[in-house]
């Protein structure tokens, strides 16, 4: 069974008197541990498809079965607790976060809500989710304004952790972060994926990012995914033209 399986998620947006497909009938999985990028050109719909998948948003049509649970069949206390399983990690940790709460306040919130863990516990479990995204547990106390852009973005990804998933989406998660700490980042996620076998859905515009992380890529156009491969094949030889373009469009990417 796969992890996630989503099938027929369809959302239109009114704009005026027309009606624009941010998803269009777009149907995909992702197994345990692995790895999918969503790539597009911008407006073809990759932010609406994370957060119809997080749901964040109600689709029009289509199912999302997470473990073979049909997420949009829950009562809302069952999909708080499937929640857990399913987490999303957001381009601006600056935005997504509460800049004047703590390191610490921001990791542990989820696991008041995800665990029954006592104050004591949580305490320690947050000081091991930021050794394991390598910060300093003494982070723990300073509010999340005061810490580097890619400190937060390492907070962003022990929070999502601390309520053990086994699928977090990126949402464009690297793309605001410069080069070195871009590539720091991805690799702990990596790390990450290799201790916890949690499974990417890796949102991005970047093709040196799907090659360096995705097993498989879904190319998107207009709401559509117009092709789907493995990422080494879909990133050397793209089939549909939107691939194609989006490949002559990237700067020389770095061998894998
Ligand atoms: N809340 C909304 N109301 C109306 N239209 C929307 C809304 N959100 C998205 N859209 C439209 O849906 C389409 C898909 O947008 P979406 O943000 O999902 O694309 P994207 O691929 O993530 O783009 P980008 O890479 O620029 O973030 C676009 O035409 C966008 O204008």
């Amino acid at each position: 069974m796969p992890l996630l399986a989503v099938s027929g998620l369809t959302k239109r947006y009114r704009r005026g008197d027309t009606l624009v497909s941010a998803a269009d009938d777009v149907s995909f999985t992702i197994e345990p541990a692995e790895t999918l990028a969503l790539v597009g050109p911008s407006g073809s719909g990759k932010s609406t498809i994370a957060r119809l998948v997080t749901r964040l948003i109600e689709p029009d049509a289509g199912t999302i079965l997470l473990e073979g649970t049909n997420l949009r069949a829950l009562k809302p206390s069952a999909l708080r607790a499937m929640r857990g399983r399913l987490q999303i990690v957001f381009q601006d940790p600056l935005a997504a976060l509460n800049p004047r709460a703590t390191v610490g306040r921001v990791i542990e919130d989820p696991l008041k809500i995800h665990t029954r863990f006592s104050r004591g516990e949580r305490r320690s479990r947050v000081a091991s989710l930021l050794e394991r995204v390598r910060l300093d547990p003494a982070l723990a106390s300073r509010p999340i304004h005061e810490i580097s852009g890619g400190q937060r973005q390492r907070v962003a990804i022990a929070r999502a952790l601390a309520s053990s998933p086994t699928l977090i989406v990126l949402d464009e998660a690297v793309s605001a972060l410069d080069v070195s700490v871009r590539a720091e980042i991805l690799q702990l996620l990596k790390r990450i994926q290799r201790e916890t076998r949690v499974a990417y859905f890796f949102i991005t515009h970047d093709l040196g990012v799907v090659r360096a992380m995705a097993d498989r890529v879904a190319v998107l156009d207009g709401g559509r995914i117009v092709e789907t491969g493995l990422a080494s094949e879909v990133v050397s030889n793209p089939q549909s033209e939107i691939g194609k373009a989006l490949v002559a469009a990237a700067p020389r990417l770095p061998r894998s």
